[in-house]
């Protein structure tokens, strides 16, 4: 990519850039990336917000398509330097079928490494995921560790089948030469459980507690701690990368991050009443809560909900000098902000 910060002449496409982290990697790109002349929007559903981002200097353009389809990631994908793809079905939840999760996280995620290739665009940035890692199907805790923390990484679930068999492809299609002769390089970003602006799983505990009188009743121990990480902060991590990828490609090519900031190791719980507590909700015990959560839960997700997992690493920092843009108090305010903003707040 162009040596002058100050020439717009970068491409960008950032595949589900309509998701709750693809807006704001698109709102990033937009406010950190000074070279980009266009930004693609390419996702299966296009938000209307969109059309307020097409009044500034960077031609944004919004192409609804889908990842499953070869020939429409290739057309998106031409004349790109960067991809970031975000793109995929976050399914826990059994609302869709197994092979829909894998078609779209896995198929769809090879088709984009395949356009890139055919196209000739040389950087590509892919939003894993700590489940990656764990939990495993053991339930065997993962206790504030790093990328290199040994863990038996053993999944049956389709959804972390699928991102763990997406991430393996883009690492392993680092080097690959592209259109033109040059490699491709590429890496993984692992976010743990992401929070912010737009979670929809916020959303839902928030309309809960307001529907159970104020009220949200633990179900987890409070000794399991999970990972959470500021949607701005991943956001920032993505810009990062993709703006350090080529000076560093020999050291970041074919690597995986961790996503992290400031934010607390607390309870799924706990850390979630840090917002919603400032909105009025009290977290209360309850003899049988679990009957309360009965869409959100199943053996899967109760599995994860009772597991710790926790990441502690610098490894970001180390490689291409990332440090968090929002600390833990200013993620916090914003999405206490954002949650007052929500249907039916008070
Ligand atoms: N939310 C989290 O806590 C979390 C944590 C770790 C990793 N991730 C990963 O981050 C990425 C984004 O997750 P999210 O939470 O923003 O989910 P999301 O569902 O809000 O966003 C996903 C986007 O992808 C789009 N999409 C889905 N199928 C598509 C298809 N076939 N073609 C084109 N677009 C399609 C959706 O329309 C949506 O806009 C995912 O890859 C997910 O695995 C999320
Ligand atoms: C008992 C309930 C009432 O308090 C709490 C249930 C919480 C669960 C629904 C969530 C607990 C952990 C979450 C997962 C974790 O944050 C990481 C994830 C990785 C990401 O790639 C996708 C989302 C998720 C699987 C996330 C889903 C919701 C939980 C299982």
């Amino acid at each position: 990519m162009a040596d002058s910060a100050e020439t717009q002449e970068l491409v960008y496409l950032v595949t589900g850039g309509c998701g709750f982290l693809g807006e704001h990697v698109v709102r990033m790109l937009l406010q950190r990336e000074p070279r980009l002349r266009e930004l693609r929007i390419f996702d299966l559903h296009l938000g209307p917000w969109l059309e307020e981002l097409k009044t500034g200097p960077v031609q944004v353009t919004a192409i609804q398509g889908d990842v499953t389809q070869a020939h429409e990631v290739a057309a998106a994908v031409a004349g790109a330097h960067v991809v970031i793809h975000t793109a995929g079905l976050v399914d826990v939840f059994g609302k869709t079928s197994p092979e829909t999760i894998h078609e779209v996280n896995v198929q769809g995620t090879q088709n984009v490494i395949e356009a890139c290739v055919q196209t000739g665009t040389r950087f590509l940035i892919y939003t894993s995921s700590m489940e990656v890692v764990g939990p495993n199907t053991k339930g065997q805790p993962f206790y504030r560790g790093n990328e290199n923390t040994p863990y038996e990484a053993v999944h049956r679930h389709p959804y972390p089948c699928s991102k763990a068999l997406a991430e393996q492809l883009v690492l392993e299609a680092n080097g690959r030469e592209v259109l033109g002769g040059l490699p491709l390089v590429t890496c993984a970003l692992r976010p743990t459980g992401i929070y912010g602006e737009g979670h929809q799983i916020m959303r839902d505990f928030y309309h809960q507690g307001l529907r159970l009188g104020g009220r949200l009743f633990r179900a987890i121990p409070a000794s399991v701690e999970h990972g959470r990480v500021y949607v701005g902060n991943v956001a920032w991590m993505h810009v990062l990368v993709a703006r350090e990828l080529e000076h560093r490609a020999a050291l970041m090519g074919g690597q995986v991050y961790f996503c992290y900031d400031n934010s607390p190791y607390k309870s799924y719980e706990d850390f979630n009443m840090e917002f919603l507590g400032p909105c009025g909700l009290l977290l209360q015990w309850l003899l049988r809560p679990l009957m309360l959560y009965a869409p959100l839960l199943n053996p899967y997700t109760l599995a994860v909900a009772n597991t710790t997992f926790t990441v502690s690493t610098d490894k970001a920092r180390r490689h291409f000098g990332y440090e968090p843009l929002f600390s833990w108090e200013e993620s916090r305010t914003r999405t206490i902000r954002w949650v007052q903003t929500v249907e039916g707040s008070a």
